[in-house]
C-alpha cells in the first residue's frame, strides 16, 4: 500500500466514526463542475482586433511575464491548468475571446461562429462553456455608463450585445450539451453622490427587459445578473445593486450572481446563499477574494471560501448553485494562478462534504452549542488533506505541490518564449 493509499485508509476511519462514508463523498465531488474564467490567462485583454485598454472599474495589476496572447496560447495555458486541477470542469469565455480571421467585428455584430474555435476546443476536452458579454473596454463604455446610458443609442448597442451574446451563449449549450450560464455584468455608476438614482435604475430595467424579450431556448442559455456595490470610478453609486438584481431576478425568473468580492468588506455571500435559494431554484456564484475591496485576488482555502461550500453542501444546494471564479492576478504566473484558485475550490467543497453537517444541524436545534463548537474546530484538522491527495491521485493529478514542478518547466518551455521579457 502506498502513503497516500495508507492515508486515505486511516481517513476513512476516522470519518466513518461520524457517519461519513469517504469513498461516497470522493464521487459526488467528482460530479461538480467548476466554471473556470479564461480572463485570468491574459489579464483580459482578449483577441479584437481594436482592442481597447481595460475599463469599467476594474483593474489587473503586476506584471508577470508570459501571458497569453493569442487565442491557440490561452487555451494551451487552461489546458495545462486543467491538467493538474482534479475533476471535469468549465470554462468561461467573455465576449472579447471572439475570433474574428483579423477582421473588425463590432460587438452588436458578433455571432456563433466567432466561437466555433473554442467549441471544438470545448469538446474535444470534454468542457462545457459559460458566457459574458463584455460592455466594458469599448468606446461606447468610456464615461462608465451603457445599459443605463442616457443616450438611446448607446443603449440600444448594448442591448444589441446582450441579445447577440444569449444566442452564442444558445449555441455553446445546443454544442456541447450542456446548458451555458450567460451573465450580464455592467459597470454603470458615478464617482460621486448621485442627484438621481432612480433614473438609471429605470433605463437599466428597461434595457434587461428588452434584452430577455428576445426569445432564446433555455435549455441551452440560462441568464444570470451579476450586482456589484462599487468600482473605480463608480465609488458612489452603482445603477446594478445588489437589491435591484436580486428584485429583477425574482420577477423574472433570471439567476442572480454573486461575487464575493462586489459587497461591504464585513458582509459576506455564504450568508447569503441559504436566503436566496428559499426564493430562487437557481444562483451562481464568482468566487473571488476581495483584498480590502474588490481586488479579484486568487482564490485560497480561508474561512469564507470553506463556509460558502458548507453553505452548498449541506443545504444539498450543489446543483442548484452554480459556481464560478473571477480572479486575476498578473503578479505571478497566470498557470500557477489558475490552478491555486480552482484547487482551492474544490478543496472547499471536499471539506464541507467530510464535515457532518446533520449532526452539526441537530447539536444547534438542541441548543448544544458548546458541542457543535467543539466539533466544527475539531474536524478542521481531520485528515481532510489525505483524502484530497488520494483525490488527486485517483483522477490523474499531482498531489500536493507537485503540480508547481509542471507550472514551472510549463514557464521554461512555453511561457518564458512569449512576448520580449525574459522569465524570472
Ligand atoms: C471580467 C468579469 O466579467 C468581471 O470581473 C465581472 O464579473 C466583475 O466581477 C466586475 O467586478
Ligand atoms: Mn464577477
Amino acid at each position: 500500500m502506498t502513503m497516500i493509499q495508507e492515508g486515505y485508509e486511516y481517513a476513512k476511519q476516522a470519518y466513518a466514526k461520524w457517519g461519513i462514508n469517504v469513498d461516497e463523498a470522493i464521487l459526488g465531488l467528482k460530479r461538480v463542475p467548476i466554471s473556470i474564467h479564461c480572463w485570468q490567462g491574459d489579464d483580459i485583454a482578449g483577441f479584437e482586433v481594436d482592442a481597447q485598454e481595460l475599463s469599467g472599474g476594474i483593474d489587473v495589476t503586476g506584471d508577470y511575464p508570459g501571458k497569453a496572447e493569442t487565442p491557440e496560447q490561452l487555451r494551451s495555458d487552461l489546458e495545462k491548468a486543467l491538467s493538474l486541477i482534479p475533476g471535469t470542469h468549465r470554462v468561461n469565455l467573455h465576449a472579447i475571446y471572439a475570433e474574428t480571421d483579423g477582421e473588425i467585428v463590432e460587438r452588436d455584430q458578433l455571432e456563433p461562429k466567432h466561437f466555433k474555435n473554442w467549441v471544438e476546443w470545448a469538446r474535444q476536452h470534454q468542457l462545457g462553456l459559460d458566457f459574458n458579454p463584455t460592455i466594458f473596454s469599448h468606446p461606447k463604455a468610456a464615461d462608465g455608463l451603457t445599459l443605463s446610458h442616457p443616450d438611446p443609442e448607446i443603449r440600444e448597442f448594448w442591448i444589441n450585445h446582450c441579445i447577440a451574446s444569449r444566442k452564442i451563449g444558445e449555441y455553446f449549450g445546443r454544442e456541447l450539451g450542456t446548458p451555458c450560464l450567460t451573465n450580464i455584468w455592467i459597470p454603470d455608476g458615478y464617482k460621486d453622490v448621485p442627484s438621481d438614482r432612480m433614473t438609471p435604475r429605470v433605463r437599466l430595467k428597461d434595457s434587461l427587459d428588452r434584452i430577455f424579450a428576445a426569445p432564446i431556448d433555455e435549455a441551452f442559455n440560462v441568464d444570470a445578473i451579476e450586482s456589484k456595490l462599487f468600482g473605480l470610478g463608480s465609488e458612489s453609486f452603482v445603477v446594478g445593486s445588489h437589491e435591484f438584481y436580486l428584485g429583477y431576478a425574482l420577477k423574472n425568473n433570471k439567476l442572480c450572481l454573486l461575487d464575493t468580492g462586489h459587497f461591504h468588506p464585513t458582509e459576506t455571500v455564504s450568508n447569503k446563499i441559504s436566503s436566496m435559494l428559499l426564493y430562487s431554484d437557481n444562483l451562481a456564484l464568482h468566487v473571488s477574494r476581495p483584498v480590502r475591496w474588490d481586488s479579484d485576488h486568487v482564490v485560497t482555502l480561508d474561512d469564507e471560501l470553506r463556509e460558502i461550500a458548507l453553505e452548498i453542501v449541506r443545504n444539498d444546494a450543489l446543483d442548484k448553485v452554480m459556481i464560478g471564479l473571477d480572479f486575476f492576478d498578473a503578479s505571478i504566473n497566470r498557470v500557477a494562478a489558475w490552478t491555486i484558485g480552482t484547487r482551492n475550490m474544490i478543496k472547499a467543497l471536499l471539506y464541507a462534504m467530510l464535515t457532518p453537517n446533520d449532526y452539526l444541524k441537530q447539536l444547534q436545534e438542541e441548543g448544544n452549542y458548546t458541542e457543535r463548537l467543539t466539533l466544527i474546530e475539531e474536524f478542521k484538522t481531520y485528515p481532510f488533506g489525505a483524502v484530497w491527495d488520494y483525490y488527486c491521485e485517483q483522477n490523474g493529478v499531482p498531489v500536493k505541490e507537485a503540480w508547481l514542478d509542471e507550472v514551472k518547466a510549463y514557464e521554461q518551455g512555453v511561457l518564458g518564449h512569449r512576448g520580449k521579457q525574459e522569465v524570472r
